[in-house]
């Protein structure tokens, strides 16, 4: 059986990416407080990958885990988009009246801001993982304090829902990648991550962008970030979604970006999980 390091223990939100990313498949999944201890376990074959957050549609990128990945030289195998609804969970017989601090994860509570704006007199804790904050507060009966996190949370560590979808925008997505220490070959991919940087001369970044473009590559996500051991120098991660699935397009477009930088790799090449579209957005 494979076995899959999660950032926080079950109950968490990385808990359901990997029960969504692997679908039937029966999947070993092993806790970790840190994303940094995650990725020493990879790197160091404790486990076979890692299920990594990267980017929430309210909050942004997490950044540090972007150059965790290029550090620790970890490969991509996969993406999911994971909905994120959020709930205020207390011990059984709390009401909101009785609350005086909230602890989560600090992705949750920059996703909950508008809710949190009506208790400005709560304590806002950033934690651990969700899950964690919600066993927690039930191992050490902690009156008066709130979790924020799932309703798998919730029924796991028999906490009660104070308040439901308190998230800022319905739509709320994760997007988890799935990291390994080898190059990952995914049949019939049609997205890649591509990290590179350049010479830092004029233009250098607009002929990569154009490269892209002309071979019919949809630009679907760039992230810059600091290049280690230069000062205000960046490295740049780009997602692309191969349009029509046009692999020699793709290829020919990897041999001009070499021309074009200074350092490429490609960091994965997988299976888009697209976000579900309700019917109200397609009216
Ligand atoms: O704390 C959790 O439950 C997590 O899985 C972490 C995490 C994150 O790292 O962004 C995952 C999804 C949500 O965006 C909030 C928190």
């Amino acid at each position: 059986m494979k076995s899959v390091i999660i950032q926080g223990i079950k109950g968490s939100f990385h808990h359901e990416a990997v029960t969504r990313f692997f679908k039937d498949q029966e999947v070993d999944i092993v806790d970790s407080p840190t994303f940094n201890s995650l990725v020493r376990q990879v790197v160091n074959h404790s486990v076979d990958y890692g299920m990594m957050a990267i980017e929430n549609s309210i909050a942004g990128s997490i950044l540090p885990n972007y150059s965790l990945m290029t550090k620790n030289k970890l490969y991509i195998g996969g993406e999911i988009a994971l909905p994120i609804k959020h709930n205020l969970l207390a011990l059984k017989g709390q009401t909101l009246e009785d609350i005086h601090q909230v602890r989560t994860h600090p992705m949750a509570l920059l996703q909950c801001e508008n809710f949190l704006d009506n208790y400005e007199h709560w304590q806002r804790l950033a934690m651990d993982d969700t899950a964690t904050c919600a066993r927690n507060i039930q191992d050490k009966q902690m009156h008066g304090v709130a979790s924020i996190g799932s309703k798998l949370a919730a029924q796991m560590y028999d906490l009660e829902i104070l308040a439901e979808d308190i998230h800022d925008v319905y739509d709320n997505y994760t997007r988890f990648y799935l990291v390994g220490t080898k190059p990952i070959q995914v049949k019939g991919f049609n997205k890649a991550t591509l990290y590179f940087y350049t010479d830092h001369k004029k233009g250098r970044l607009s002929k990569v962008l154009e490269i892209l473009a002309s071979h019919e590559l949809n630009l679907t996500k760039i992230q810059s970030v600091p290049l280690s051991g230069s000062v205000f120098e960046y490295s740049f991660h780009v997602n692309v979604v191969l349009v029509n699935e046009n692999y020699d397009l793709y290829y020919k477009a990897l041999e001009e970006l070499k021309q074009a930088t200074q350092y490429l790799v490609v960091l994965g090449e997988y299976i888009e999980d697209k976000r579900p579209v309700y019917k109200e957005q397609e009216q």
